[in-house]
């Protein structure tokens, strides 16, 4: 999309630099950390509140939990994005319109291996697809940033300057003002806005996803975490994102998640440098591309032990961090490529994750907990979660 143009599929250099510069400065500063805050609590509050109405109304039903925290995500996401709110058509038509970019670029295509046999994809009616769904999101944004643009115009002319701002609004005042010199252009505020929608609901999702899915199927280590997050919380209906900080086990949960089920088990293609390396034996010539493999290195028995077992305690205590420089753990890759919404996903999946411990005991289905990997580019789990929930009363 746009040329390869964004952040994640575009090459080293002076653009890409820029663009990761304004995500990491601009879109996900301190300041606007805090509204992103905000809203997460809000959208959480919503899910714990369906899912309380769900176990009232349909008692014996189990509900596809794996849906419902994708649809929060995504909410989160749509709104730190675009602004817009739950009255607003475009905010349904981004939900499901993002939910169909995730899903088309997880897709591998006959295509992408063999390239001369493109025109099966053609016969499928895959290209067509994928260009569909382009060119609505395309208009979609155009109409977004045509609205934004306007509505900054009267809010100049009236000196308002204390307004809430998403990520567009910000990325349109880059624009206009052309600060660290860079001209951005409309395709290139789409194609970060993009970027947005890709990495950042599915990821989280799929962290809390098998991190319930793990649990449950672990009831020591399920009371485990129920105990300290209910410890923490006390009689507050809900979590605040302050008590997660106290939560050192739950902490632990999601990173031994993200070990077991990394959502991206291969990281961005690199190239070695212009000389050649010899490696653990291997002789690697110059410029070679390197595909980095996370999912098999966080289950190699050299690193760690027992790795096909989910063990939080392996954590505690721990010198290896999310940063990478332990390359035994790379849920968010290394270096310069890697992750740059590491702290608003860990952050997500924490938050969201207490809450469901929190708010909730949870059976399981008579047929149990299917744990098989979908076979694509995003670790997913094959068979979505169904669990039925049954809430706590705090009064
Ligand atoms: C649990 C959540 C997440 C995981 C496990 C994850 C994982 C990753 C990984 C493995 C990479 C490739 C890094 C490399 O090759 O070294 C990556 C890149 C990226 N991620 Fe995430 N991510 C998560 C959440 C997010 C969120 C929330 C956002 C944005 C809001 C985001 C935006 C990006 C972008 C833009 C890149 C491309 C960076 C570049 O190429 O310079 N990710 N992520």
């Amino acid at each position: 999309m746009y040329g390869c143009n964004d952040i994640g599929f575009a090459n080293y250099g002076k653009d890409w630099r820029q663009k990761r510069k304004i995500f990491v400065l601009e879109l996900f500063s301190p300041k606007m950390m805090q509204s992103i805050r905000l809203i997460r609590e809000e959208e959480v509050t919503k899910l714990v509140n369906n899912l309380c109405e769900e176990a009232q109304t349909n008692t014996s039903d189990y509900v596809n939990l794996s849906d419902m925290i994708l649809e929060t995500l995504n909410s989160i996401i749509c709104k730190c994005s675009l602004g817009c709110n739950t009255q607003d058509y475009r905010y349904e038509s981004a939900k499901e319109l993002a939910r169909k970019v995730i899903i088309q670029h997880a897709v591998v295509t006959l295509g992408d291996h063999f390239p001369w046999l493109r025109w099966v994809d053609v016969l499928r009616g895959q290209i067509q697809e994928f260009k569909a769904t382009f060119g609505a999101m395309d208009a979609l944004l155009d109409e977004v940033i045509t609205k934004h643009k306007k509505l900054r115009r009267e809010i100049i002319d009236d000196n308002q300057s204390n307004y809430e701002k998403d990520f567009v609004d910000i990325l349109i005042q880059l624009q206009e003002d052309g600060s660290h010199h860079y001209e951005l252009s409309n395709d290139d505020i789409k194609a970060i806005i993009v970027d947005i929608f890709v990495a950042g609901s599915i990821t989280v999702s799929m962290t809390v996803e098998w991190a319930m899915a793990e649990l449950l199927r672990n009831p020591i280590t399920l009371k485990k975490a129920q105990e300290e997050v209910r410890g923490v919380v006390g009689h507050k209906p809900k979590v605040e994102e302050s008590d997660i900080k106290k939560m050192e086990y739950l902490k632990c949960v999601v990173k031994e998640s993200l070990r077991l089920h990394a959502p991206a088990p291969f990281l961005a293609t690199r190239m070695t440098g212009t000389n050649d390396v010899k490696l653990e034996g291997f002789d690697i010539p110059a410029k070679t591309l390197v595909c980095v493999n996370a999912w098999a290195i966080h289950k190699d028995g050299e690193c760690w032990e027992n790795p096909e077992e989910f063990i939080p305690e392996r954590h505690e205590n721990s010198k290896v961090n999310y940063n990478g420089q332990d390359s035994q753990f790379i849920a968010f890759g290394f270096g310069r490529r890697g992750c740059p919404g590491m702290s608003f996903g860990i952050d997500s999946a924490e938050y969201l994750l207490a809450n469901l411990l929190h708010c909730f005991n949870w059976k399981i289905p008579p047929q149990g907990i299917d744990m098989t990997e979908a076979d694509a580019l995003l670790s997913s789990k094959r068979v979505t979660l169904h669990l039925k929930p049954i809430p706590l009363s705090f009064k």
